[in-house]
C-alpha cells in the first residue's frame, strides 16, 4: 500500500513508521517483501564473541560508561591505559557486553536486511528496479530518520510522496541515484542556493530540492544551523537511500533571519583569550551575536545558540507537539495542549558531565586493516604506501553531519570545574596516546567533594552545601550531588541527570501532578520503574507511604539503597529498591493499583513491549512518564492510551488512561534535545 494521504493517519511507529513504508521494497511478481520493523530493539549482544575480541587487546582497561545522555554521543567505552600488573586483574565483563552490543546490532540488522533482500529476490524479475536498501545500523527508534520521514511528508506533501513512490514502484525510478547524478555527493556534491522552508526536530533547516527540467521537488535537504525563511548557499553531500532526504553543509547565509539579531553579551565571569575572541567574532559574524561557543557551526552539540532563550523553549514545546501528533497515533482530541517548556535556571555552564572522545593514530590499530579481505585489503595496502599525512589528535565531539571529531578546548554549556579539568585531561591523553589501542571517551564529572566518612545520615534541618565543587575523571569514583533537600551519591560512570539546576523544578512539577497526600488516611504507593540511583523514588518519598524502585544496573541499586538510608527522615514513606528489569516487576508488586503511581524514566529507546503490556494489566491510577526521547515517549503513551480505551470498551469497570498534561523540560539548554514529562491519569 502506498503512503496514507496525511501524516496524521499514520499508525504509531510501534507498528510501522512512515520511514518503514518508504523503505519497503516494491512487490515483485506478487511477492511482498517483509516490512522492516524500525522500532524493534536490536537483538541482544553476543558476549562470547565479544569476549574473544576484547581479550585480543589486553593493553587497555575498558569499562562500560552508561551513556543515557542525548548530548554526548557514543562511543560508550571508557578506555584508560593500564599498568601491566593492573591489566591482569581487570574485570572487563561489562565492556564485553557493550562492545558486543554494537557488533551484534549491526550484524543482526544486516542479516535482517539480507533476509529481506532474499525475500524480494524470489521474484527477481527486474533487479534494476529494486531501490537500494540501507546497510549497517538500524535507524534508532524515534530517531532523526523516523522523524525526518514525517518532515518529508509535511513539506513535500503526502500526494507528492505517494507520486514519488508510485514512480519508484511502477517505473523503477531510483530517486537516490537520480539525486546523486543531479547534485553529486561527498566533496563532488554541488553548491546550490535554497530558501529554508521548515526545520526538523534537530533544529536543522529544511528546504526542497527540485531537479533541473522539473517543476516539482523530489526531496528535502536538511541544512544544519540554517533557520526557516533564510536564503542560504549549501554544499550537497549526501542523499538518503530510504527516504527523500538529502544533507547539505551551510556555506553562506545570504538572507539571514531576523531571529539571529542581538547585541553581543559575554557570559558572566568568562575569561576570553585573544584566540578565542577572534574565533568567536568569526562565528558571530556568520551565525549571529548570541552565539557563545567558538566551535559553533562545526560541533554537533548546541544548535540553538543563535536564538533567544524564550524561542528555544517554544521550539521544544513544538518538538513535543510534533512527537505526539506524529508518533502517538492518537486522535488530536486525546492529546492535550502541550504545556510551556520548563526553563532551565542555568542556560550555560550547567552540564555536570562531559564525555569528549578521541581517536588514535591509524598506526595504533593497523591490525584491523590486516583483517580486511580481498579488494579492501589491496586498497588499504595502497593507502599505506601513500606518503603519510601528519596525524593530529582531536579530542572533543562529533562534527555535525560527519564522523570527524572536532577538537574542543572548552565547552560553554559545561560547568567551570569541568572546563578547568578539561585542559589537563586533554594534555594527559595527548602525551599518553601511544598507550591507547582504540579511540575512547574521557569522563569528566562535576561533584561535591567526598562526604565525610562519619556522616551516615543527613543533618536536620538540611543546609545546602557551600563546598567548592571538584571534577573527577575516574568512572569508579563516587560522585555526590544535592537536589533540593536530598543528597545523592553514586558511581561516576553511572547515569545521573546532567543539569542539576532544573531538577528541583522538574520534581516540583511531578509533585504538583501527584497532589497532596490524602487527608482521609488512605495510603499511597509509588513504583519508580527505571530508578537509577533513586532520584525520583527518594525525592518523592514525602508524598507516598511506600516506594519501590527498580533498576537493571546493580551498581546503581547499591547507591540507591545508600541514598535512601542517608536521606531518611520523619514523615517519609518507606523506600525499597530491587535490582532487575522493569519488565519483570509487576509479578511482585503488591500495591493496590488504584492507589499507585508509576514513574517511568526509560532509556531513549523507550519501554519494552512486555513492560507496557504488564503496566496496562496492572492498571495504576497515575503514570508519570519522563523521557529524553519525546518521540518514543509519545509512541509508548499512545499505545497505553489506545489499548486502555480498548480494554475499557470491553469491560466498563475498567477506566482508560487520559493524558492529563505533557510538556518539555529544558534539561539540555542550547541544544535541540527536549526532555519530555507527561502525566497519565485513570479515573478510580
Ligand atoms: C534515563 S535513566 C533514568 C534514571 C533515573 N530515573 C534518574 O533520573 O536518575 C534510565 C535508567 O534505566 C535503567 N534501565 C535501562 N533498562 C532498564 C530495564 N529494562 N529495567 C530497569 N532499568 C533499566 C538504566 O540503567 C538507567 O539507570
Amino acid at each position: 500500500m502506498l503512503l496514507a494521504r496525511s501524516a496524521r493517519r499514520f499508525v504509531p511507529s510501534r507498528c510501522a513508521s512512515p520511514l518503514a513504508r518508504m523503505a519497503t521494497p516494491p512487490a515483485t511478481n506478487g511477492v511482498q517483501a517483509p516490512k522492516r520493523a524500525l522500532s524493534k530493539s536490536p537483538t541482544p549482544p553476543q558476549p562470547p564473541a565479544a569476549a574473544a575480541a576484547a581479550a585480543a587487546s589486553p593493553a587497555t582497561k575498558k569499562v562500560k560508561l552508561t551513556v543515557e545522555d542525548p548530548v554526548s554521543v557514543p562511543p560508550i567505552l571508557v578506555e584508560t591505559p593500564v599498568e601491566a600488573n593492573e591489566a591482569k586483574n581487570d574485570d572487563s565483563s561489562s565492556t564485553v557486553a557493550a562492545a558486543g552490543a554494537t557488533a551484534a546490532s549491526t550484524t543482526t540488522d544486516s542479516s535482517a536486511a539480507s533476509k529481506e533482500n532474499a525475500a524480494t529476490s524470489e521474484g527477481k524479475a527486474n533487479k534494476a528496479r529494486k531501490p537500494r536498501q540501507r546497510k549497517g545500523k538500524a535507524p534508532k527508534p524515534g530517531g532523526v530518520e523516523e522523524a525526518g520521514a514525517f518532515d518529508v511528508i509535511e513539506l513535500l506533501g503526502a500526494e507528492r510522496v505517494e507520486e514519488l513512490q508510485r514512480l519508484q514502484e511502477e517505473e523503477g525510478r531510483d530517486w537516490t541515484k537520480e539525486a546523486e547524478q543531479e547534485w553529486g555527493k561527498g566533496p563532488d556534491g554541488k553548491d546550490v542556493e535554497v530558501r529554508v522552508v521548515g526545520s526538523n526536530d534537530h533544529g536543522d533547516g529544511l528546504a526542497t530540492l527540485t531537479p533541473s527540467g522539473s517543476d516539482l521537488p523530489t526531496r528535502l535537504v536538511s541544512i544544519p544551523f540554517a533557520l526557516p525563511g533564510e536564503l542560504v548557499r549549501v554544499h550537497l553531500h549526501r542523499h538518503e537511500p530510504d527516504y527523500y532526504m538529502s544533507h547539505g553543509d551551510l556555506l553562506e547565509i545570504l538572507e539571514p533571519s531576523e531571529r539571529r539579531k542581538a547585541e553581543v553579551e559575554e557570559l558572566p565571569g568568562r575569561v576570553v583569550d585573544d584566540k578565542t575572541a577572534a574565533k568567536l567574532a568569526e562565528v558571530r559574524a556568520k551565525y549571529g551575536n548570541r552565539v557563545q561557543c567558538q566551535y559553533f557551526g562545526e560541533c554537533s552539540g548546541c544548535q540553538y545558540q543563535p536564538l533567544a532563550y524564550e524561542e528555544q523553549l517554544e521550539m521544544k514545546r513544538d518538538v513535543v507537539r510534533r512527537a505526539f501528533a506524529n508518533f502517538s497515533g492518537l486522535d488530536a482530541s486525546l492529546i492535550p495542549d502541550i504545556g510551556p517548556t520548563l526553563a532551565s535556571p542555568l542556560q550555560y555552564a550547567y552540564r555536570t558531565k562531559l564525555t569528549p572522545h578521541f581517536q588514535v593514530p591509524p598506526s595504533a590499530n593497523s591490525g584491523r586493516n590486516k583483517k580486511k579481505k580481498g579488494k579492501q585489503a589491496v586498497e588499504s595496502e595502497a593507502a599505506a604506501a601513500e606518503p603519510k599525512k601528519e596525524w593530529e589528535i582531536t579530542i572533543g565531539f562529533e562534527q555535525k553531519g560527519r564522523k570527524r571529531i572536532v577538537d574542543i578546548e572548552e565547552c560553554v554549556i559545561a560547568t567551570k570545574v569541568i572546563n578547568d579539568a578539561l585542559v589537563g585531561e586533554r594534555e594527559k591523553v595527548k602525551s599518553n596516546i601511544a598507550a591507547y589501542k582504540r579511540g575512547a571517551t574521557i569522563l569528566l564529572r562535576d561533584t561535591l567533594p567526598p562526604r565525610p566518612t562519619d556522616a551516615v545520615a543527613k543533618a536536620t534541618p538540611y543546609v545546602p552545601s557551600e563546598e567548592p565543587h571538584v571534577c573527577i575523571t575516574d568512572h569508579h569514583a563516587t560522585v555526590r550531588e544535592q537536589v533540593g533537600p536530598n543528597e545523592f551519591e553514586q558511581q561516576a560512570g553511572s547515569f545521573f541527570q546532567n543539569n542539576n539546576s532544573i531538577l528541583p523544578s522538574l520534581l516540583d512539577y511531578v509533585k504538583d501532578a501527584v497532589g497532596p497526600r490524602p487527608t482521609d488516611g488512605q495510603k499511597r504507593y509509588l513504583v519508580d520503574a527505571y530508578t537509577g540511583s533513586g532520584l525520583f523514588a527518594i525525592s518523592l518519598a514525602d508524598m507516598f507511604d511506600r516506594i519501590e524502585g527498580v533498576e537493571i544496573d546493580k551498581a546503581s541499586i547499591k547507591w540507591a539503597k545508600r541514598n535512601a538510608e542517608y536521606n531518611r527522615a520523619e514523615g517519609r514513606g518507606e523506600v525499597g529498591f530491587r535490582d532487575g528489569k522493569a519488565e519483570e516487576i509487576f509479578k511482585d508488586i503488591e500495591f493496590p493499583a488504584d492507589q499507585t503511581t508509576i514513574v517511568i524514566d526509560p532509556p531513549r529507546k523507550g519501554c519494552d513491549d512486555l513492560f507496557l503490556s504488564q503496566l496496562l494489566a496492572f492498571n495504576p491510577a497515575t503514570v508519570v512518564y519522563v523521557s529524553c526521547n519525546v518521540r518514543t515517549q509519545a509512541r509508548d503513551i499512545g499505545w497505553l492510551v489506545s489499548r486502555s480505551a480498548e480494554a475499557a470498551a470491553q469491560d466498563p469497570s475498567k477506566k482508560a488512561f487520559r493524558i492529563e498534561s505533557a510538556r518539555a523540560a529544558d534539561l539540555f539548554a542550547q541544544t535541540h534535545h527536549a526532555e519530555g514529562v507527561a502525566i497519565l491519569r485513570r479515573d478510580v
